[in-house]
């Protein structure tokens, strides 16, 4: 709803350069379909890193006392949200108010969400804030096409200006992340109900469960979708992350439990 143009398309658009066209590199990550205002890498690194970085000084600090130990991981969050700022700058996907708008509402919303992670919430709250969302959303855009105003004006801006028509992917759509979400929500509510609270692993066997699901994951986001048609796409991108939570939460620590189990057994 901010809009936002993107570098890589506006400096097209606004034909300020017809006559001296500056010289300009797109990259394979550069051609983003979404609005952008504001960066939405910035807001998600800022956001989780934030949950992270301040549990790690909070426990830094706890065993040593030591002010500048426990600073160390605040150093590298601002270091780290530099240099996703400058990337993103550097690839033309942003303007730089855009990072810096999406490292402070990224900042903002990891301190608001780390107090409340809701823990001991029913099915029914994560199936309806889940499917609430996505209908709310496709009402909206109903509802403003219906005004004139078409959400999805960023991509045909994209598709016009991205120099490798295969560097414009659908994962990026503005309508993508919400079903994303969306699904994530939702298999965060199944993975609650199915285990609530989730497996207590002694540390090594936790530590193996992020090894594997890691790999687990990396292979699930790789999984090649079908683009067409667009309904059939959304629908298995949802499903796509309704699994991520499962797999973390309930299957790989589910499978490493019952391993371990099994070994002190014999
Ligand atoms: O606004 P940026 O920095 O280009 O980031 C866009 C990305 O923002 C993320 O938050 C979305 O989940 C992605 O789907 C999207 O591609």
């Amino acid at each position: 709803l901010l809009f936002g143009e993107r570098p890589f398309w506006w400096i097209g658009e606004s034909r300020l350069f017809v006559n001296k066209q500056p010289k300009i590199h797109q990259f394979p990550s550069t051609c983003e379909t979404g609005p952008g205002s504001p960066s939405g890498h910035a807001m998600v690194t800022a956001a989780v890193w934030w949950v992270i970085v301040s549990s790690l000084g909070s426990f830094l600090y706890s065993r040593s006392h030591s002010v500048l130990l426990s600073a160390a991981p605040y150093v590298l969050y601002v270091v780290m949200l530099v240099a996703v700022g400058i990337s993103r700058i550097f690839i033309l996907a942003h303007f730089p108010h855009q990072v810096v708008a999406g490292s402070i509402t990224g900042f903002i919303l990891g301190i608001v969400l780390s107090c409340r992670v809701p823990e001991g919430r029913p099915l029914l709250f994560f199936f309806s804030l889940s499917f609430g969302l996505l209908f709310g959303a496709l009402m909206l855009h109903a509802g403003l096409k219906q005004l004139g105003i078409d959400l999805s004006w960023s991509i045909a801006l994209a598709k016009k200006w991205c120099s490798h028509a295969e560097w414009i992917r659908l994962d990026t759509a503005p309508f993508s992340s919400l079903t994303r979400d969306c699904g994530a929500l939702l298999g965060l509510g199944l993975a609650q109900y199915w285990k609530p609270g989730g497996w207590s692993l002694p540390w090594a066997p936790r530590a193996l469960s992020m090894a594997v699901s890691s790999m687990g994951l990396y292979h699930v986001n790789r999984l090649p979708l079908p683009v067409r048609p667009l309904g059939l796409f959304y629908s298995l991108f949802f499903v796509k992350f309704v699994l991520v939570p499962l797999i973390v939460m309930v299957l790989v620590p589910g499978l490493v439990h019952l391993l371990t189990f099994k070994k002190k057994k014999d």
